[in-house]
């Protein structure tokens, strides 16, 4: 295949550290003293400090509704951090008018803490909030590694709430983590620590490099930094909700593997590229298990369908609706015994509502004289090299998007090559199974076999290439508005042709209609 693809030229944001990147240069921390006054709030003991301050308990001297005052210094901040932190502030304060939520923490009031005895702390900005019993982060702590959170499900089920709200007032949060999820002790849940939200300017904001890598997408590494900031999507706060929703449902546990959060960051980018797989934690449940696969769709493009609202409802029905039941492709056995009394039967699954590509594992079921298998998995009898399979179930399992299958893989290996591990066109400089031209194989390459190398020759190297481009191809037609039918016909012709060529003729070009109808017919044979 001789597609041309596109690649779009972009700096690299500056690297963070294991925390914030825009650090403030305070000293040790000083408190205001238990009964400190501001203006009409008065404060106890300290609960805890953050980069750019500390908090304290405190309630309304009127009324003694309980309150926490964020207590910022900007004393020893140089000038441009002062001015970064008026923007926090700024965006922080914006925000809280902006949107009333009950799982978005509120800012009462912002106040300037006018206090000559203590130097350090006179003109520091105090913001005046709902008060928590505690952070999702302290939860986290006191949870034995490998157990759910108490309450998991609801507790995710109010980041999302907050998020979806979040995301429909046209902001995007930016620092989701455990440590920004407060707890009441009345056991509400909010989202907090909105310094760093950004308003969206279409499908996009500008926010400072800030962050806390473990809870980056990785996309985030090849975004435009420019005097505005990071350009940051909303699909940023659902990758990072997928992080802490992993987390919470293994009492911490992070989805990559790395003893720090550099470590873990490259890890997801290893996966991002396509050169790691997805591992995560075996004991979650297998609908929670790809709800938190979705929000870690490796580029922002395929996580765009998984907004806010959608994670909300599907936490809702895991945890709490009826469970609804699924059809699956039947495929009868015909070895077995009283293959022909079921023939035609519909075997059910109960996955909890989940969408239809099947994980790993989950590609057949076989129950009394029925084996079902999961659509779009390759169907026991079939044509496809046994050795071929797992190579082609996990390169399709690695696209996240619903169009790429297993069969869809193999139906165009079939047409490509007859699976010949072998096959050349040297005319066309097409080799190998998957019958890329090494060039264009270059560009998009994934050691599919762990060997170290990336070779075109390879089956699993270019089977892995070959779903990594075409998950890609999908992902460029739905942006384009190309009908979902036809989605899987167009990421076949665009493989033999270019991305540009199918979006420009927004269909399939006359000249390799017969190569697509030849994969169709395949298709319709291993769906059968
Ligand atoms: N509204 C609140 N009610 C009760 N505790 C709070 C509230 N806001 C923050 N805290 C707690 O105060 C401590 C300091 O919070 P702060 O937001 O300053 O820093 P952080 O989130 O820990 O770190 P950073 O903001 O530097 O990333 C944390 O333990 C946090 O859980």
């Amino acid at each position: 295949m001789t597609p041309s693809s596109s690649a779009e030229g972009s700096h690299p944001p500056p690297p963070l550290e294991e925390g914030p990147a825009l650090t403030p240069r305070t000293g040790p921390s000083a408190h205001l003293p238990v009964g400190f006054r501001i203006d009409g709030w008065e404060l106890g003991a300290p609960i805890g400090s953050g980069a750019w301050g500390t908090v304290h308990e405190a309630r309304s001297v009127a009324d003694d509704t309980p309150v926490a005052v964020k207590v910022l210094r900007t004393d020893a901040l140089a000038p441009g951090q002062r001015a970064a932190l008026g923007e926090l502030v700024q965006r922080e304060v914006r925000f809280s008018r902006e949107a009333d939520h009950p799982n978005l923490v509120r800012t009462h009031a912002v106040c300037t803490v006018e206090a000559p005895d203590h130097p350090d702390l006179d003109g520091a900005i105090a913001l005046v909030m709902d008060r928590a019993e505690r952070s999702l982060q302290d939860v986290l702590d006191a949870t034995e590694a490998g157990r759910p959170v108490p309450d998991a499900d609801r507790v995710l089920r109010s980041v999302a709430a907050g998020l979806a709200h979040m995301h429909g007032a046209g902001w995007v949060h930016g620092d989701l983590k455990p440590a920004n999820i407060l707890l009441s002790a009345d056991g509400d849940v909010w989202l907090a620590d909105f310094g760093v939200a950004a308003e969206l300017e279409g499908t996009h904001a500008h926010m400072p490099p800030l962050g806390t890598l473990d809870h980056l997408p990785p996309e985030w590494w090849s975004q435009r930094t420019d005097s505005r900031g990071t350009v940051v999507r909303t699909t940023a706060d659902i990758w990072a909700f997928g992080v802490l929703a992993h987390q919470v449902l293994t009492g911490g546990l992070h989805p990559f593997p790395g003893a720090t959060a550099r470590a873990r960051s490259l890890a997801a980018q290893a996966y991002a590229r396509g050169t790691a797989p997805l591992r995560l934690d075996a004991d979650i449940e297998e609908s929670r298990r790809r709800l938190i696969a979705d929000c870690l769709s490796p580029d922002h493009a395929t996580r765009l369908q998984y907004t806010a609202d959608v994670l909300k409802a599907r936490v809702d029905e895991l945890s709490g609706a009826p469970r609804r039941r699924r059809r699956l492709v039947p495929v009868v056995a015909a070895v077995l015994a009283g293959a022909a009394a079921v023939t035609g039967a519909l075997m059910l699954r109960d996955d909890g509502g989940a969408d239809d590509k099947g994980g790993p594992g989950t590609s057949a079921t076989a129950t009394g004289s029925t084996v079902a298998v999961a659509a779009g998995e390759i169907p026991p009898d079939s044509d496809v090299p046994k050795a071929l399979r797992p190579v082609i179930v996990k390169a399709a399992h690695r696209c996240t998007d619903k169009e790429i299958t297993p069969i869809v893989l193999a139906a165009m290996l079939k047409a490509e090559s007859g699976f010949d591990a072998k096959a050349a066109r040297p005319a066309s400089e097409e080799f190998g199974i998957a019958m890329w031209t090494p060039s264009v194989f270059r560009a998009w390459a994934v050691d599919g076999d762990g060997d170290g190398d990336k070779d075109h020759m390879s089956p699993p190297d270019a089977i892995s290439t070959m779903s990594l481009y075409v998950c890609w191809l999908d992902q460029r037609f739905k942006e384009a508005g190309l009908p979902e039918k036809d989605l899987v016909k167009l990421v076949v012709a665009g493989y033999r042709t270019s991305d540009r060529t199918i979006i420009e003729e927004r269909g399939v070009p006359e000249r390799v209609r017969p190569h697509v109808d030849k994969v169709m017919r395949y298709l319709a044979d291993y769906e059968r």
